[in-house]
């Protein structure tokens, strides 16, 4: 029997996602195979990652949130923007959300195609060597390097991300350097098991090293180049705690399609 699914792509700095409206709760978040083919880039639809946006009792919405290897991930910032203009477009909610992922409640603002998402407080970070390791909603490793541009990040991220350390959960693995008065960060994904052109829980906690390496508290705004764009993140600092986080930065569609699956 083939069966049509209605989706569309959105991306967020370069970060792209297929979104489909569970709503009617048609698609099955289960079928894993099916999500990693439709994350294929050659035989597929393509994409970093694949979105459930679900009706949920007492919030807006529910994103469910998989990587492109098809398996449910933990917290997509990038994703999460994504979602908030995709309920936007489809007439879910207005200017302002209060929806529900995996790491808890998040709310949103979105004017135009800018979304400003609150992240998950932080309490606690470790280190590993000169790299710091905290988990914004995805656990991550943050190491300052050199010449970022010219870095094998794919060679290096692979390593750091399959070493006995992280075991098979593994980390994704980023690499922040300066550059004007904010910072270029790359990122190698889990569960895409590439470099990404962003992640925004990754530039979540990029933006953390910073303050961390500083030593200071208090307020901050932290500019994030991405290979795909430009993302702000903002921050209140007390010692090891993070609060009032959010992520801002641009959130499109691209496309609108029809795929026909046989099952
Ligand atoms: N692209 C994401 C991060 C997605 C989560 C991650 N790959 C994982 O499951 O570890 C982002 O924008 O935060």
């Amino acid at each position: 029997m083939a069966t049509e699914i209605q989706f569309y792509k959105y991306q967020g700095a370069g970060n792209d996602f297929i979104l489909i409206d569970n709503r009617n709760l048609s698609f099955d978040p289960n079928n894993h195979e099916l999500i990693k083919k439709l994350c294929d880039r050659r035989f597929g639809i393509g994409g970093d990652g694949l979105m459930l946006l679900q009706h949920i009792n007492n919030f807006d919405f529910q994103m469910l949130y998989f990587n492109a290897d098809g398996k449910e991930g933990t917290m997509c910032g990038n994703g999460g923007r994504c979602l908030v203009a995709f309920a936007r477009d489809l007439g879910i909610i207005d200017r302002e959300t209060v929806f529900l992922a995996v790491d808890g409640q998040h709310d949103a603002a979105i004017e135009g195609n800018t979304v400003n998402l609150g992240m998950i407080e932080v309490k606690e970070f470790h280190r590993d060597g000169e790299a710091y390791v905290l988990n914004t909603g995805s656990p991550h490793y943050v190491a300052f390097a050199e010449n970022l541009q010219n870095k094998d990040v794919y060679k290096e991220g692979y390593a750091i991300r399959n070493n006995s350390t992280y075991g098979e959960k593994g980390i994704n693995v980023n690499f922040i350097q300066p550059e004007g008065d904010g910072y270029f960060v790359r990122t190698f994904e889990r569960g895409v098991e590439d470099e990404t052109y962003a992640c925004g829980t990754g530039a979540v906690a990029s933006a953390m090293t910073v303050a961390l390496a500083s030593g200071k508290d208090g307020d901050f705004t932290i500019p994030i180049r991405v290979v795909g764009g430009q993302l702000h993140i903002t921050f209140h600092k007390n010692g090891n705690h993070f609060s009032k986080v959010y992520l801002s930065g641009p959130a499109e569609q691209v496309f609108v399609g029809k795929t026909v699956i046989s099952q």
